[in-house]
């Protein structure tokens, strides 16, 4: 606790004070005095008991006026004042609140309960806000602790530094003034843990060894100490790569023996292939893990778009670490722990091998047949890699290996502080952790504060604070109802938060890494539904389900059950069907809306229809893949594709129109072995390989995978979350892509999947958590109104995208809006001034400026739509990185 040594000061003469002995003084400062800071009575006596202490008026036969009220934990609020007759006081009292309204301080003080005791203690670091006739006082949590109101405007406008008062109940003394801009922006309720890393004059005398001394005794001791620590790589050589030399604050506090600084310097045999925003990456990861941009702190968040690199920036950090450090070249880590998902841990240990080879460094995966203790035993590892699922099944032993450095990859994860995942992370000792995420949580504070938490813990205080000095004011800032000064202030919060996290977070958008890579031409293609698919959507939007829906009567999931059944219907009629055979009879009641929802189904596909010999002519998207495979099979030979479902059973379709057509194919779901995933990727990735098509189950599979032997991605379907769709997208066009890469969304014209397009592309998807990749439709909320569009097929529309568009083209000619139109609007509930970012999925407006044109365009620019036109209503194109001779 802190004890104060300031000198009080006398204030006010007309009341009698009480004799304090503030906590932590000496009996030589008995003598100070205090202030009893009392509710201005005149405010609520009338002019003849203005010079009472309200205190003395509970004799006042109306308590309600003049008296102090109590509230919550004991704080005194006084009472509002009463209306005043007299016009003259009415003249003054006005020019008084004028005068008070303009009044507004902040200081810091310690407080304790107001009480007679002799020896008292301070009970906690608060912050008073004096604010014309009023003050609060909120301790460093944010919380209100005190609060009263009607005080004499004299009283509050003197309160200084060193003064010891009483107000509402609380003895508190001044420790100092604190300025608007730094009560605005949060900075007074930090604890001092997010202060940049200048140690406090304290932590260095704490710290101090004669330098002097200790180099002496090495220099004697050790031989030539000086010329033994020498850099690992020249740091002099032209390209060389150097880390910053940590500052006279950073040896004072880490290079307790005192021993020479030397410089670090990345391995040449790295830089030579590191791009530009890597080197910066490499540098911040540096500096935040050796606790040289936050004291204290060892923590980084890594979170550039997807295909930037990350996993190559973690790899020369952890190879520098392991062999230098700043202090006598001694190396700054032992061990790393690297957790990943699943699927990506043999990418880890191919990307260790690209970049290292197999010989500098010992890498070891977790796996059924790999286990921890090994590790342990076997010295010679210095790097572990495992999997989530199997760190929590290894947790025991994982504790006891002295891990210096922890990468969480993929680590968005973590967002949430409640699962067992995070807790078993946070629970290990390694204070150097670094999360790595391509999809950050943006919007969403609490979460935001979790991945924070885990990196640096305590950064922000505990929960509660940040809650009420970060994240209630900057929510209620964005409220529509929200004050101006409401508004300000949440600004200035954000603002802080983000300077106060910017410090440790990193993100870099892919423009950096786009000269790079080859051209990327991506299509929004909309395809007629076939004449079954149309039978059976009228039908099933015609069912009781589907009305109840509408007039609000079914309760939880039911509006589900009919979404799955229409995007089950657009993918493919088979599989509606496979879905509602058995069904029309069941009689559980679980089952009840699918048994409403698919009488009468089965009656309109053909008689004696089996799934499994499904046409292709059913399913209008069905019909273009086809197309499109075949055109790109003809066109580029050599080329591959990448076809993305949300769905195993869509898979399995897709697998068999692949059989049919003999291409040969590999496949990852959800249901491969992660043992067998990166074999898989590897030799479809091969140039050997002699598959044409890759089937990928995106939630299984994309996040983290390099699928660049695939220049064609086509999306059979569409997620609500667009950052699924974005991930999937980003598979292909990253470092390392020969070709041009050629996306391809399918979308069933007028139906279910163009409004779930919509809703990605528009605002009200937009404000929602858009770049989470575990949120899925079951927690999105409809209004009657929205299942209502949800629930309607547009059956004479070439594109309801487009007519949404307010565009004045037919379509007829390839269009183009004037790219000059207002600014994309931004989202909603983000912190700070949100940068490009492919991550954030198109706009309507954006979408605009796209180049589109009708199915009936003549002489389309492209030979692959040109193939398919046939099938498609309505076209989106977009090229990057130049026009691309296609
Ligand atoms: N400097 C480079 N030169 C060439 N290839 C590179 C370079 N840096 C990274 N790559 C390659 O780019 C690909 C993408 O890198 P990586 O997997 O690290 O991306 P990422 O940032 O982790 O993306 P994601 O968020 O999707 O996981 C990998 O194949 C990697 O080997
Ligand atoms: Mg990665």
């Amino acid at each position: 606790m802190r004890r104060s040594a300031a000198p009080s000061q006398v204030q006010g003469k007309s009341f009698k004070k009480t004799r304090f002995i503030p906590p932590g003084r000496s009996n030589a400062d008995v003598s100070k005095e205090i202030t009893k800071m009392s509710p201005d009575p005149n405010l609520f006596q009338g002019a003849e008991q203005s010079q009472n202490d309200p205190g003395v008026c509970s004799s006042n036969p109306c308590p309600s006026e003049g008296i102090p009220r109590e509230v919550g934990d004991g704080t005194r609020v006084d009472p509002l004042p009463p209306v005043h007759s007299a016009s003259k006081e009415i003249t003054e009292s006005k020019a008084q609140e004028e005068e008070a309204s303009s009044l507004l301080k902040y200081f810091s003080v310690v407080w304790c309960k107001a009480s007679k005791k002799k020896h008292k203690k301070w009970e906690g670091d608060a912050i008073l806000i004096v604010r014309g006739r009023s003050f609060t006082l909120k301790d460093l949590e944010g919380k209100d602790i005190g609060r009263g109101i009607g005080y004499k405007f004299k009283d509050l406008e003197n309160v200084e530094e060193g003064q010891t008062l009483i107000i509402g109940g609380k003895e508190i003394e001044i420790l100092g003034t604190i300025s608007s801009d730094d009560f605005n922006s949060g900075k007074c309720f930090q604890h001092g843990s997010g202060s940049p890393a200048v140690p406090s004059s304290q932590a260095a005398r704490k710290c101090f060894s004669n330098p002097f001394k200790s180099v002496c005794q090495s220099t004697q001791g050790q031989g030539n100490r000086w010329n033994d620590c020498r850099p690992r790589h020249n740091p002099c050589t032209p390209n060389a790569l150097v880390m910053p030399r940590p500052d006279e604050n950073h040896q004072w506090m880490f290079n307790r023996h005192c021993s020479p600084i030397v410089d670090v310097v990345i391995d040449p045999h790295l830089v030579h292939h590191l791009r530009p925003h890597q080197k910066d990456g490499i540098i911040f990861l540096y500096e935040c893990v050796m606790g040289m941009r936050a004291v204290g702190k060892c923590g980084a968040i890594l979170a550039d778009e997807m295909g930037l690199g990350k996993t190559l920036q973690c790899i020369s950090l952890i190879w520098t670490l392991q062999c230098q450090g700043p202090y006598g070249g001694k190396p700054v880590i032992k061990k790393t722990l690297i957790v990943t998902p699943g699927s990506l841990v043999n990418n880890w240990r191919k990307e260790f091998q690209k970049w290292l080879g197999s010989e500098r460094i010992k890498i070891f995966t977790v796996d059924q047949d790999h286990k921890v203790e090994e590790f342990i035993n076997a010295t010679f590892h210095s790097v572990l890699i495992i999997s989530y699922e199997m760190l929590l099944r290894s947790l025991d032993q994982i504790k006891i290996i002295p891990f210096g450095l922890l990468i969480c990859d993929e680590g968005h994860r973590l967002k949430n502080s409640s699962i067992k995942t995070t807790a078993a992370l946070s629970s290990l000792s390694c204070e150097k952790r670094v999360i790595l995420t391509g999809t950050p949580v943006q919007n969403d504070l609490q979460e935001f504060f979790a991945l924070v938490d885990f990196v640096n813990p305590g950064i922000l205080g505990s929960l509660s604070s940040y809650r009420k000095i970060y994240e209630e004011p900057i929510i209620m800032s964005r409220e529509p109802s929200s004050s101006k000064e409401e508004r300000e202030l949440g600004e200035r919060r954000a603002t802080e938060l983000t300077r106060l996290t910017g410090r440790f977070i990193l993100r870099r958008t892919q423009e950096v890494i786009n000269k790079y890579l080859p051209p990327k031409i991506e299509n929004v293609v909309f395809c007629r539904p076939g004449a079954l698919q149309i039978e059976l959507y009228r039908k099933l939007l015609r069912s009781q389900s589907v009305r109840f829906c509408l007039q609000g009567l079914l309760e939880n999931s039911a509006h589900l059950i009919c979404i799955g059944a229409l995007k089950k219907l657009c993918n493919h009629p088979c599989l509606l069907f496979s879905s509602v055979k058995g069904k029309e009879f069941s009689s559980s009641c679980e089952e009840n809306e699918e048994r409403n929802l698919c009488q009468g189904l089965l009656s309109v596909f053909p008689a004696g229809y089996n799934p499994l010999q499904f046409s292709e002519k059913e399913s209008g998207k069905l019909q273009v893949l086809v197309k499109l495979l075949a055109v790109i099979h003809e066109l580029r030979p050599t080329e591959k594709v990448i076809l993305v479902s949300n769905y195993r059973q869509t898979l399995n379709v897709l697998e068999e129109v692949c059989k049919r057509h003999g291409y040969a194919c590999a496949r990852l779901d959800g249901q491969t072995p992660v043992s067998q995933r990166q074999q898989i990727v590897d030799s479809f990735n091969s140039k050997y390989s002699t598959d044409f098509i890759f089937l990928l189950s995106s939630k299984a599979g994309g996040v983290g995978l390099n699928l660049i032997g695939g220049s064609h991605l086509i999306l059979y379907d569409i997620d609500w979350n667009p950052a699924t769709d974005i991930q999937a997208m980003s598979r292909v066009w990253r470092d390392g892509q020969k070709h041009p890469v050629h996306i391809y969304r399918l979308l069933t014209t007028g139906t279910i999947e163009e409004k779930i397009y919509q809703r990605q592309i528009s605002k009200q998807g937009l404000s929602g958590a858009v770049v989470d990749l575990t949120r899925s439709s079951e927690h999105i909320q409809f209004s009657v109104e929205e299942l209502k569009n949800l629930f309607t097929l547009h059956e004479s529309s070439h594109c309801v995208t487009h007519d949404l568009l307010d565009c004045e083209c037919t379509g007829e000619k390839g269009h183009t809006e004037d790219a000059s139109e207002g600014p994309v609007a931004s989202r909603q509930c983000q912190l700070g001034p949100q940068k490009s970012d492919s991550l954030r999925p198109l706009s309507m407006s954006q979408l605009k400026q796209w180049k589109h044109f009708s199915g009936d365009h003549l002489n389309l620019p492209d030979p692959f739509l040109e193939r398919i036109r046939e099938n498609v209503s309505f076209f989106f194109q977009n090229i990057t990185n130049q026009a691309p001779a296609i």
